[in-house]
């Protein structure tokens, strides 16, 4: 079965919904992304996937003994008080200094284990909240807004590194993100949110779809042809839209 299984999620923090008859589904080792307005539930529906926010409709399914390494939109430490970058890591849950280490080095910032995580540059500090969800060896690996903050050299180096880290776990990635040429480059499939799915398919196929151009415009087509990494397999999730030609 799919690692997790959403179908007609409804969800409003007050009366208004702010999720309508959302379903998703995610399978082994997939790179899903989730693009969408401010405000159009991103955030809302990867917290409805882990749990910690309950459906008013729909039924969330997740496979047996699933593990979700869960990276937040904004971690806030307060600057004054100190922590290590390794007693960071031990938190909730004490890890071997083997494993962190190697955590780190997987997320791409080895070596920063002594300091202090106030002294971190915006990308090492990502970096080591990857690296902490990596240490629960996930399934998947979800990421909301993850680089916010990082230049565009920052941020697709960081992408890059989650592209590595899929295949040292081999898990799936579902991340939600605003930069659309980077992240939608290196996606297997995007699902475009405006408090209901709008369109999904591989990047091409969204990137032309009249619901994403009327959100983003056209503005992207370009960029993502440049972006985009070769694919020579098929893909045989396509969905059934007809447009299938490549952004021009
Ligand atoms: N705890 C909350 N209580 C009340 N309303 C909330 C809460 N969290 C989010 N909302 C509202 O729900 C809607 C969706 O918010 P959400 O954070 O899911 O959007 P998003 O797509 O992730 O936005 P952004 O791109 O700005 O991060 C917004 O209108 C927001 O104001």
């Amino acid at each position: 079965m799919s690692l997790i299984d959403a179908r007609n999620i409804t969800f409003g923090h007050g009366a208004a919904p702010v999720l309508q008859n959302v379903s998703l589904s995610l399978e082994q080792g997939e790179i899903v992304t989730i693009v969408g307005p401010n405000g159009s539930g991103k955030s809302t529906l990867l917290r409805v996937l882990i749990g910690a926010l309950k459906a008013q409709k729909g039924t969330v399914r997740q496979k047996a003994g699933l593990k979700i390494g869960y990276v937040p939109q904004r971690l806030h430490i307060d600057p004054t008080l100190p922590i290590t970058v390794r007693r960071f890591l031990n938190l909730p849950l004490a890890v071997s200094k083997t494993d962190a280490d190697q955590a780190l080095i997987t997320a791409g910032v080895a070596g920063v284990a002594e300091r202090q995580m106030s002294a971190l540059s915006g990308g090492q500090f990502q970096r080591v909240l990857l690296a902490r969800a990596i240490l629960s060896r996930p399934d998947i690996l979800m990421l909301d807004e993850a680089t916010q903050g990082l230049d565009q050299p920052g941020s697709a180096s960081f992408y890059r590194q989650i592209d590595a880290v899929r295949r040292d776990l081999g898990c799936a990635v579902l991340m939600v993100s605003h930069e659309l040429h980077v992240v939608m480059s290196a996606s297997d499939r995007v699902i475009c949110l405006n408090g209901h799915i709008c369109c999904e398919g591989t990047p091409e196929v969204v990137s032309a779809a009249p619901a994403y151009r009327e959100l983003f415009g056209t503005g992207t087509g370009g960029a993502l042809a440049l972006y985009r990494h070769d694919h020579d397999h098929g893909h045989d999730h396509d969905h059934d839209h007809h447009h299938h030609e490549a952004a021009e």
